[in-house]
């Protein structure tokens, strides 16, 4: 794990080996989720923050504290079980629901993100025990400003998700349980790239749901009425970002999991005005233009020649299209248009055309083929699709589960030596395809990548690791970078370091049996790279505002790793009530945030 106790830059403002300021005792301190160390508080601790009695004798270890917690995690009879576990430990004492995390990531990440996270939050209503986060509502755009103003001082805040929870992960909307997906891409910020967890502020703009369920539901926890659209939505949606910029200056904001018609209109709209990115558009784009990379190596094509078939053409997929046309343009001198030419977008209807040029949204509009060149030829079937365009790649977005069949594969593979294939769908059970099948249909050849995480595959007696593409990888790195450097926006440019940093890291470069993606366990290095990247190039764009970069590769490198959070305990520093207490009340800083949540 990247440490930070190896270099000198204790200076830096989100160094975070520093002693923290404490002003509560006894059972307050004990239920501050961010200040408690439980069984872990120090004899001199105990003593001098007026803990004595309230713990038992022995004190622990974190790595003690650590064994436990995984033991009852274990007994916890299913995954909705263990995520709930979570939760609840997250509340109690954030360092160790953290460092569990880090010792057991492989396995935990599943439970606290995609595919069991989406299973919490379709729930979340039933679940609920305890909120965290704000909430905004859509009728009463005259309260956001004091809604956000709860969570400290205009330092206070490096980034925030906001989700609308139209389309979260693949099961669509959900409506307030939204606040949930904010909240678990913020905890994979802090695991993967030490983003600070109390610096960090998950929102979500409650505009409604259309989820029938929900609506006849009076224990559903969101706005009984259905999703706004329109002038209203656009001023609630105004209102949030004017805010956050006023009063949290230097955040970043990651939009995540809106709806189709909100998504990337929503991007279009701010990203020439602040630092912001939307992690279904960009994030999935960068990480899978990233695996393209390595699979293109390992199948000896190059990104010029390229054909590619897009099956699901909403928010994700346009979002990779786009990515993979710069690609195209950027690696050969072809025009934007041109490269174009060799992405072929499928939604519902079938191949995108000309002529449904009303129904389609503006992302899906560069990539409507003309009419003209399928006259004759069947359109509205993808097996018939793939016989026409024999596509070198097939990327899955569509959350249509197993749509990628065997004969679909076996006609792909019967042009392309290495088919490469992306079923990308979450969560697990909507993948368009499973990794086993698309192994024994290709007869081991298929190159993949997947939404959601798999076990590796046997197949004649040689085991090929299947990499998960999801943009995990990708938006904590780019987060990183952007919340360090304060850049002033996050440009295409930087998001292009992001992607070749990160298709630089490819297990499969070295082994072609090995993931096109590296493994999630090696995140936070990962991360440091992606960030130094989009470091670099901001700095190259004059889009920094943070001083004193260091110049140098290694330098910057430990520059970053001095201001990444790790989840160890850190001493504490006993403050007078008055400062403290401010903060216990959200009134000086984000610690406020916990302390609200907590107390
Ligand atoms: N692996 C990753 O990192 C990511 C995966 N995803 C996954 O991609 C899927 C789509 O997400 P979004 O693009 O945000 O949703 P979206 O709703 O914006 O897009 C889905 C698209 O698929 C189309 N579609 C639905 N049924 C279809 C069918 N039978 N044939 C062809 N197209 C069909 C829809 O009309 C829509 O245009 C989700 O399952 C999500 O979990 C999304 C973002 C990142
Ligand atoms: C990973 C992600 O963002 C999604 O499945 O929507």
């Amino acid at each position: 794990m990247a440490g930070n106790k190896s270099t000198d830059f204790s200076h830096l403002p989100l160094a975070t080996n520093k002693a923290m300021e404490c002003a509560l005792t006894g059972s307050e301190l004990l239920s501050c989720t961010y200040l408690n160390k439980g069984s872990a508080f120090t004899e001199e601790e105990r003593d001098e923050f007026d803990l004595v009695g309230l713990l038992p004798s022995n004190v622990q270890t974190l790595d003690e504290q650590v064994k436990r917690a995984y033991a009852q995690f274990s007994t916890r009879p299913d995954n909705l079980a263990k995520n709930t576990f979570m939760t609840s430990l997250k509340e109690q004492n954030e360092v160790l629901y953290y460092r569990l995390i880090q010792d057991h990531l492989k396995e935990m990440f599943p439970i606290i993100y995609t595919p069991t996270e989406g299973e919490a939050i379709s729930k979340y209503s039933s679940l609920f025990r305890r909120p965290e986060g704000c909430f905004l509502n859509v009728n009463e755009p005259e309260k956001v400003e004091q809604s956000m103003s709860q969570w400290g001082g205009p330092d206070d805040i490096d980034l925030i998700v906001v989700s609308d929870g139209e389309q979260i992960l693949g099961i669509g909307d959900q409506g307030v349980g939204g606040i949930l997906i904010s909240i678990a891409k913020l905890a994979i910020y802090t695991l993967c790239a030490g983003i600070h967890p109390h610096r960090t502020l998950p929102v979500v703009l409650d505009t409604g749901t259309n989820n029938e369920d929900f609506l006849n539901d009076e224990i559903y926890l969101g706005l009984h009425q259905e999703r706004v659209r329109g002038e209203k939505y656009d001023k609630l949606v105004d209102t949030f970002v004017k805010t956050a910029r006023k009063q949290y200056p230097n955040a970043y904001i990651h939009f995540e999991d809106f709806g189709l018609p909100n998504a990337r209109r929503i991007l279009d709209e701010y990203t020439p005005k602040i630092a912001c990115f939307n992690d279904d558009v960009q994030g999935t784009g960068c990480v899978t233009l990233a695996a393209i990379y390595a699979a293109l190596k390992v199948a000896k094509l190059e990104m010029k020649d390229i054909r590619i078939v897009m099956y699901g053409a909403g928010t994700a997929g346009t979002g990779i299209a786009d990515q993979v046309a710069d690609a195209i343009a950027v690696e050969s001198d072809k025009s934007r248009e041109e490269a174009l030419k060799q992405i072929w977008c499928v939604d519902k209807p079938g191949l995108l055309l000309q002529s449904m040029k009303d129904d389609l949204t503006p992302a899906q509009h560069p990539y409507a083929r003309e009419d003209e060149e399928w006259k004759g030829k069947k359109h509205d079937n993808l097996l018939e699709i793939v016989k026409e365009v024999k596509p070198h790649i097939l990327i899955g977005t569509s959350t249509k589960p197993k749509a990628f069949t065997e004969e679909v594969v076996k006609e792909m593979a019967k042009h392309t030596e290495r088919p490469i294939i992306f079923p990308l769908s979450n969560p697990t059970k909507l993948h368009e395809a499973d990794p086993k099948d698309l192994f024994k249909w290709t007869e081991g050849k298929a190159l993949m990548a997947t939404g959601s995480p798999f076990d590796p595959v046997e197949y004649n007696g040689t085991k090929y690791v299947v990499a998960e593409c999801n943009n995990s990888t990708t938006f904590p790195g780019i987060g990183l970078g952007a919340v360090l450097s304060r850049t002033k926006l996050m440009s295409p440019p930087l998001l292009v370091a992001a992607t070749k940093a990160l298709a630089e890291q490819a297990p499969a470069l070295k082994d072609p049996n090995d993931g096109l993606l590296p493994d999630v366990t090696n995140v936070r290095e990962i991360s440091v790279k992606i960030a130094a990247a989009v470091i670099k190039k901001a700095k190259e764009e004059k889009l920094t505002q943070q001083e004193g970069i260091p110049d140098n590769d290694e330098d910057l490198e430990k520059w970053i790793r001095a201001q990444m959070w790790d989840a160890e305990y850190r001493p504490l520093k006993k403050v007078e009530h008055t400062r403290a207490s401010r903060a216990a009340k959200g009134e000086a800083g984000s610690k406020g945030k916990r302390s609200k949540k907590t107390n």
